[in-house]
């Protein structure tokens, strides 16, 4: 990868005796949103925490945009944006006054605070707001504040951790259409459980199980992580189960109903048209064929290790 925004390496911590993350290696390239997957306990936080500079490591090196995090804090930290799953926001103050208070902190020089606050009061659709006590707000504005804080200084990289917990669906589709529009100018981490999320929402995939990343790629690489081993067919006039069964490579078949059969097959061949070929032969009329591919939860769990149902 050319110019990664963050780059993580060997990154290990230890709480007390055992490893929360051990040897975490990976990239992440410029732009767009990137989901960091994992089960309770997995490591998400630990690595956010480092990755955003609010926990020291034990081992290993966090670069964000090439700045080196544990030996140039400040410099590095002026590219990062964090929201934590509890929004650090202000009750008692009003939505300008925090988000001015949150500039200061990130070292927005003095003259600059209030176009800062007006930038991203503006970017997250809160302006009409300015005036108003953070906690006479819903849920879904506390979480535009919370974002709005996020992004006040400007930062090329921001972490998201589990940003649409706990809203309800119309929120939840206003916070992922906001955070699609603030990562088109750049690079968001986005931490969540939800599976549909992760589509709907992200480029890459990070998965992160017992301390260490397990799988790294595409969106489309997650979806296609289990290869189908099985076909569904629709026949009008359906065979015995051992007559499918005698097609070459099926090796195993179910009713599912009247006219519909499960048909497991091993191996890389394409076995459905076998299956299309013995059907003309013996004339049962095949209505649909399809490969079954297994679902995001299905991936999900293969990668931690969990048990699958079978079909
Ligand atoms: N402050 C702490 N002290 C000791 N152990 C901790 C501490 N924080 C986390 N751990 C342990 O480190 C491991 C990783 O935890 P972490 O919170 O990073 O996982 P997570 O993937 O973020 O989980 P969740 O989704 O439940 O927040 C777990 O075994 C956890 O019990």
């Amino acid at each position: 990868m050319k110019n990664p925004i963050v780059r993580v390496e060997h990154l290990s911590h230890r709480y007390t005796v055992q490893w929360a993350i051990e040897d975490i290696n990976f990239e992440i390239e410029a732009g767009g949103i990137v989901g960091l997957l994992g089960s309770n306990g997995a490591g998400k936080s630990t690595t956010m925490n480092i990755i955003c500079g609010v926990l020291n490591q034990t081992r290993g090196e966090v670069f964000i945009d090439g700045v080196n995090l544990r030996e140039h804090p400040v410099e590095a930290k002026r590219n990062i944006g964090f929201l934590p799953q509890k929004p650090p926001i202000y009750p008692d103050l009003n939505v300008e006054e925090y988000l001015r208070f949150c500039a200061d902190l990130r070292f927005v020089a003095k003259k600059d605070i209030q176009s800062a606050v007006n930038r991203a009061m503006a970017r997250c659709g809160i302006t009409h707001f300015k005036d108003r006590l953070i906690r006479n707000l819903s849920g879904g504005y506390q979480q535009r504040v919370g974002i709005a804080q996020a992004i006040v200084h400007d930062p090329k990289f921001v972490i998201l951790d589990e940003p649409t917990n706990g809203l309800d669906p119309n929120q939840i589709v206003e916070v992922r259409n906001l955070i699609r529009e603030i990562a088109s100018d750049r690079t968001v981490l986005l931490s969540t459980h939800i599976l549909s999320e992760v589509q709907a929402t992200c480029r890459d995939i990070k998965m992160i199980e017992c301390g260490r990343v397990v799988f790294s790629g595409t969106v489309d690489d997650f979806d296609n992580y289990i290869k189908p081993n099985t076909l569904l067919a629709c026949f009008e006039r359906p065979p015995l189960e051992d007559e499918l069964l005698a097609v070459e490579g099926i090796t195993k078949v179910k009713k599912v109903n009247e006219k519909n059969y499960r048909l497991w097959f091993d191996g890389g061949r394409d076995v459905s048209k076998d299956v299309v070929k013995c059907s003309v032969k013996n004339g049962w009329e095949l209505e649909e064929i399809r490969f079954e591919k297994s679902s995001l939860d299905a991936v999900f769990a293969k990668l931690s290790n969990k048990e699958i149902r079978e079909l």
